[in-house]
């Protein structure tokens, strides 16, 4: 693959996709958006209820994100983003868009010049043990630990044609950001 303008850190509920994306981005000084900060008020009540979101909650989310990622890149920025993209359709959508995806959603704009998004795709894995004691242990957040089997039922793992690489989440932190660093030299 061509040098990556963005890194997606994905994963279940409780992987560590905010803690290592945040300290992958300052490691590279690239710009941080966590996906959990741009989920209507209505997905984060439903999670908060312990329903777990469906495709048509999380399209829009997804395209809102695309289009922060598009106009960034468009900029010359370089973007790492946390954000569960369970599904391969969730991860097309976040580098394409609504238009050359599978799924439709109603609220992109017209692109005014061609941009790639050139998404290296980090996928934080690991057992369901460690990661449901990680969040039972986790405070203050909208999540609630019971989700974590549903997540994990409608996770699709990256695959090729995708740019990716699995990190096990038994890892320490300064291992997994040296395992993204060393494939992004
Ligand atoms: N590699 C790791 N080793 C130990 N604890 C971790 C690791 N990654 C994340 N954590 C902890 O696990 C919890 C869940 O991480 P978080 O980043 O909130 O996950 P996510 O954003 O995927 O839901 C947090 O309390 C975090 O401090
Ligand atoms: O697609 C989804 O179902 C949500 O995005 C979900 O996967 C995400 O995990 C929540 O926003 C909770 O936030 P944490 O991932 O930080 O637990």
């Amino acid at each position: 693959m061509e040098a990556p303008n963005a890194v997606l850190v994905m994963g279940v509920s409780g992987s560590g996709k905010s803690t290592v994306g945040a300290l992958l981005a300052s490691e590279l000084g690239w710009k941080f958006y966590d996906a959990d900060d741009y989920h209507p008020e209505e997905n984060r009540m439903k999670m908060q209820k312990g329903i777990p979101l469906n495709d048509e909650d999380r399209i829009p989310w997804l395209c809102k994100l695309h289009d922060v990622l598009r106009r960034d890149v468009a900029s010359g920025q370089h973007v790492v983003l946390a954000c569960s993209a369970l599904k391969k359709v969730y991860r097309d959508i976040l580098i394409q868009g609504k238009d050359d995806a599978p799924l439709k959603c109603d609220d992109l704009g017209k692109e005014e010049k061609p941009v790639e998004v050139k998404l290296l795709v980090v996928h934080l894995t690991g057992s369901f043990d460690i990661i449901s004691g990680r969040l039972l242990r986790r405070k203050d957040h909208f999540m609630p630990p019971e989700l974590l089997q549903s997540q994990s039922d409608t996770l699709e793992t990256p695959s090729a044609p995708e740019s990716f690489i699995q990190i096990n989440v038994d890892k320490n932190l300064s291992e997994i950001i040296a395992t993204i660093m060393e494939t992004l030299k």
